[in-house]
């Protein structure tokens, strides 16, 4: 059914040739093509990826575009482009560094792939996705941001980590920007559909989620030299193959918001429905007064960011 299908990955390094490896491993797609400045490098993966392919008899080649003009009619893109923080850093450091990097990379993606789907990856994440919406011109079901993949999984997985139980039954839920103010719902988390709150106490809950928050910087505390790219790939991954294989089934992923949940030119994390034609549906959920309030407070911190691109005059002559 994915015959034929073409996956763009720019930024090969550590997430964005995980992805690659992810879905050449799945057969997701027929061609993964993988685009970054450092060519050579990008060569090697690519060759070492196909080998793998041809190990597990999977249809999927991986290659190489020398340049973004090489990057041509892809279904997916996936954008990982951009550096990773270090310890001491928060992801917002990295936002003109990156933002410039995006701005270079989706001027190519909208020229050469003019009818892709973006996932992007770079952070700041939300701020990015934002980037990416202005500057390519897409439809915004056409520009999603994956985080919300990866926070959720996180918090699954200290979840399992403080019950000693219930691997793989657990559905956590995380919305918001991905940032440090970024917003777990232990209300919407469930083990087995048992309601979280049932199973924990409130100071444990408490610790979860703020190890959640925590999470990508806790992981560039050990590695030192840049940030997380397992579950970030596999997350991206997950992305990948619902708009592959059409499957509408719901993610929580960064999307610009257009009056829901009261907020409008803003990109914010919540729950979608992800199908062919990217974020085909905006899913609403109750939110109470104090979830209310931590969701405006990481809607804030993305329009900051966004606020600081416009005063260094980021999106001016377009
Ligand atoms: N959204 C998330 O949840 C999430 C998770 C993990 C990482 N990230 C972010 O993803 C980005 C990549 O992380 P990483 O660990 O893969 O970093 P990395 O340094 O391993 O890889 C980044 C790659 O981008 C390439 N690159 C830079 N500018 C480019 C350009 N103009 N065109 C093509 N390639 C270019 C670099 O050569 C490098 O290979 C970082 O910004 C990181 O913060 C986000
Ligand atoms: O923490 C980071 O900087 C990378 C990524 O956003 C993550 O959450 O792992």
């Amino acid at each position: 059914m994915n015959q034929g299908k073409r996956v763009g990955i720019v930024g090969a390094g550590n997430v964005g040739a995980t992805v690659a490896y992810s879905l050449a491993m799945l057969g997701s797609c027929h061609e993964i093509i993988l685009r970054d400045n450092k060519i050579d490098v990008a060569k090697g993966k690519a060759l070492d990826m196909s080998q793998a392919a041809s190990a597990v008899r999977s249809h999927t080649v991986v290659s190489v575009a020398e340049e973004m003009s090489d990057l041509t009619n892809c279904d997916v893109v996936v954008v990982t482009a951009g550096s990773p923080r270090l310890p001491g850093m928060s992801r917002d450091d990295l936002l003109m560094i990156n933002a410039k990097i995006t701005k270079e990379v989706i001027e190519g993606v909208a020229k050469y792939s003019p009818n892709a789907i973006v996932i992007m990856v770079s952070n700041p994440l939300d701020a990015m996705t934002y980037v990416a919406l202005k500057e390519s011109g897409f439809e915004r079901s056409r520009v999603i941001g994956m985080a919300g993949v990866l926070d959720s999984s996180r918090m699954a997985s200290f979840i399992q980590e403080k019950l000693g139980y219930g691997g793989g039954q657990i559905r956590a839920s995380v919305m918001g920007g991905h940032g440090d103010d970024m917003v777990p719902l232990p209300r919407y988390s469930t083990v087995a559909g048992v309601p979280l709150t049932d199973l924990l106490s409130s100071s444990e809950i408490d610790e979860i989620v703020a190890r959640t928050r925590n999470g990508g910087a806790e992981i560039v505390s050990y590695l030192k030299t840049g940030s997380a790219y397992y579950a970030p790939a596999k997350s991206t991954a997950i992305m990948v193959e619902a708009i592959l294989k059409d499957t509408k089934q719901i993610h929580p992923c960064a999307v610009y918001l257009e009056g829901e949940y009261g907020y409008s030119d803003v990109v914010s994390g919540v729950p979608v429905m992800l199908g062919t034609n990217g974020a085909e549906k905006i899913i609403e959920v109750t939110l109470d007064d104090m979830e209310k309030e931590m969701f405006k407070n990481s809607c804030n911190s993305v329009k900051s960011l966004i606020d600081t691109l416009n005063k260094n005059n980021f999106f001016e002559g377009e």
